[in-house]
């Protein structure tokens, strides 16, 4: 059976937009990390991550229990470099004990995508926190030396449909590859901080190469300095995936709609809100200061 949400008693709108004013507030503080990329695409990087360990078939992981606070979780070796969103998001669960795990880990990809100028993400709370005996085994995250076919089948875990996997994987304009995180290096001066379709026009107009990286590894490489993972790649070579590409480098409000939806499903598979009223839409620092 699907995890039961729990609501936190007596939080309200406003007291999620504390929180994520908080960690919005830090992410404007802490701007240099990762040569001033700041800790905004790692955050993403992180919800995601603890959302895609979910398994449809019996329902174990995903974002419910929280259970990346374990050391199996945040020691699988797909998971590398996340130690620096755990690390920032500490004095968060510090300052607001009364967050579930599960709960900080997804509105944290939330504001960072809203803070980085992406569409708004309505956002559901009440993921209570799980024993670490109910902490997924390692290997369940995507291998990005794979095909087009590799990706399907993956996503299919989820259930999620050809346009949603092309449209998820628009979160690739955000942020770097980390040869010491991945074994893939770049790109080079062209990691951005901003959410748009960057990802789609960069993959139909460039101009790619395949070559082998310093760690052994094959990836895509342009002449300007941009890089394509080979699951990147996979996108414009299969065709039932190129026609979304397509539709997305032409079309950035469909991008952000259609990306809205298909991260609410990540986020919340897995789990029954019930009756536990609608979703909370945050407004960002900028909309808060007028
Ligand atoms: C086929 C599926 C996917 C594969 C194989 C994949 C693989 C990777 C790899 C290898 C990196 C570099 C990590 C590093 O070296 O630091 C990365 C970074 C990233 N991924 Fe993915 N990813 C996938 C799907 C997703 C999805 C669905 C999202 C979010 C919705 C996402 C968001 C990110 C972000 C924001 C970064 C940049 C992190 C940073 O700059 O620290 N990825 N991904
Ligand atoms: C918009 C310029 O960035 C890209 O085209 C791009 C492509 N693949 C990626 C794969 C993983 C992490 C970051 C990635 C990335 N920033």
């Amino acid at each position: 059976a699907l995890h039961l949400a729990k609501a936190q008693d007596g939080k309200s709108l406003e007291d999620f937009q504390k929180v994520y004013n908080a960690i919005a507030e830090k992410l404007r503080d802490e701007d240099e990390f990762d040569g001033y990329i700041g800790y905004g695409p790692n955050l993403v990087r992180l919800s995601w991550h603890v959302s895609g360990t979910f398994d449809k078939n019996d329902n174990s992981g995903g974002s419910f229990g929280g259970t990346y606070r374990f050391k199996k979780e945040a020691d699988d070796p797909a998971n590398k470099g996340l130690q620096n969103a755990a690390h920032f998001l500490e004095p968060i669960a510090k300052k607001f004990p009364w967050i579930s795990h599960g709960d900080l880990y997804t509105l944290a990809g939330v504001t960072a995508l809203q803070e980085m100028q992406g569409p708004k993400i309505p956002w559901r709370p009440g993921r209570v926190d799980a024993d670490e005996k109910d902490t997924p085994e390692n290997g369940r995250l995507p291998d990005a030396s794979q095909d087009g076919s590799y990706v399907r089948h993956y996503f299919g875990r989820f259930g999620f449909t050809d346009q949603e996997i092309v449209a998820l994987l628009g979160a690739h304009c955000l942020g770097k590859t980390h040869l010491e995180n991945s074994g893939y290096e770049g790109p080079w001066g062209a990691a951005t901080n901003t959410f748009t379709n960057e990802f789609f026009v960069n993959l139909l107009n460039e101009n790619w190469k395949l070559e082998k990286n310093e760690a052994g590894n094959k990836q895509y490489n342009s002449e300007k300095g941009y890089m394509m993972l080979p699951t990147d790649y996979a996108l414009v070579q299969d065709g039932k995936f190129r026609k979304y590409v397509e539709k997305y480098a032409k079309d950035q409000d469909a991008f952000f709609e259609d990306f809205k939806s298909a991260y609410v499903k990540l986020l919340e598979n897995g789990i029954d809100f019930g009756k536990l009223g609608k979703a909370y839409v945050f407004k960002t620092l900028d909309e808060q200061d007028s």
